[in-house]
């Protein structure tokens, strides 16, 4: 297995990405109850839940793609226009401007694009392929190359390797936790497969013990 270039190796941080006190809903209904919650730097935290719970919607607000209607989400500054807590999710086919080349999906993680070239993550033979021409394996290794790209501090996975084979989830995990063993980043990764989550996490919580409020599952 190759290694993926020092050159994507980031700078230790010494800030978590840490949620506080998160309200959030849609239409009239709380779907994030005063949830608090974090990750330490290098750490890698399973979030477990059912579906439909919230997963994704608090993982949006660990990101700022969302803004909670009370609470605060910090983490450490990003590089440049990059947030230093990128999310990357399930269908990454979703992320990516189809009429685009995979080189220039990659662009806008970095426009130096040799960290991520001849590893195990990203072929250069992809680079001049449109999306629609990847397997989805494939392309979740784009996706997660484009997030490395940009240095940042955290990785917030959601459910990322739920619709990939065995082979391809043990490929893409292993490199994500090569760069947590290196320090590089933390990981926030999400699923309701509780197996997965007891290989791959350092520590994993449910969300019904990051929220104060009782929250009724059926
Ligand atoms: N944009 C939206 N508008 C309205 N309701 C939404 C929106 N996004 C999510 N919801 C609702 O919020 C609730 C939580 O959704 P969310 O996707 O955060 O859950 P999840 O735990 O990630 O689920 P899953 O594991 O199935 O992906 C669901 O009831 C969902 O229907």
């Amino acid at each position: 297995m190759t290694n993926l270039s020092r050159d994507l190796t980031t700078t230790p941080v010494a800030t978590a990405l840490t949620g506080t006190g998160l309200w959030f809903g849609y239409r009239n209904e709380w779907i994030i109850r005063d949830v608090t919650i974090h990750v330490a730097p290098g750490e890698v935290v399973g979030l477990w839940g059912p579906s439909g719970c919230g997963k994704s919607t608090l993982a949006r607000l660990l990101t700022g793609r969302l803004t909670p209607a009370k609470g605060s989400v910090s983490s450490p500054p990003g590089r440049g226009r990059a947030r230093s807590a990128q999310l990357i999710l399930q269908h990454s086919e979703l992320s990516m401007n189809p009429r685009w080349k995979i080189r220039d999906v990659l662009a806008e993680g970095a426009h130096d694009l040799r960290p991520v070239l001849d590893t195990e993550l990203v072929h250069a033979t992809w680079l001049d392929s449109f999306p629609h021409e990847l397997s989805g394996g494939e392309l979740q290794r784009v996706n997660l190359a484009r997030a490395l790209l940009s240095r940042p501090a955290y990785l917030v996975a959601d459910e990322i390797t739920a619709s990939l084979d065995a082979i391809s989830q043990v490929q893409i995990w292993r490199i994500i936790l090569d760069g947590t063993t290196r320090g590089d980043y933390g990981v926030l990764a999400i699923s309701h497969d509780m197996p997965l989550l007891e290989r791959i996490a350092d520590r994993i919580v449910a969300m019904h013990e990051v929220s104060q409020t009782p929250q009724e599952h059926n």
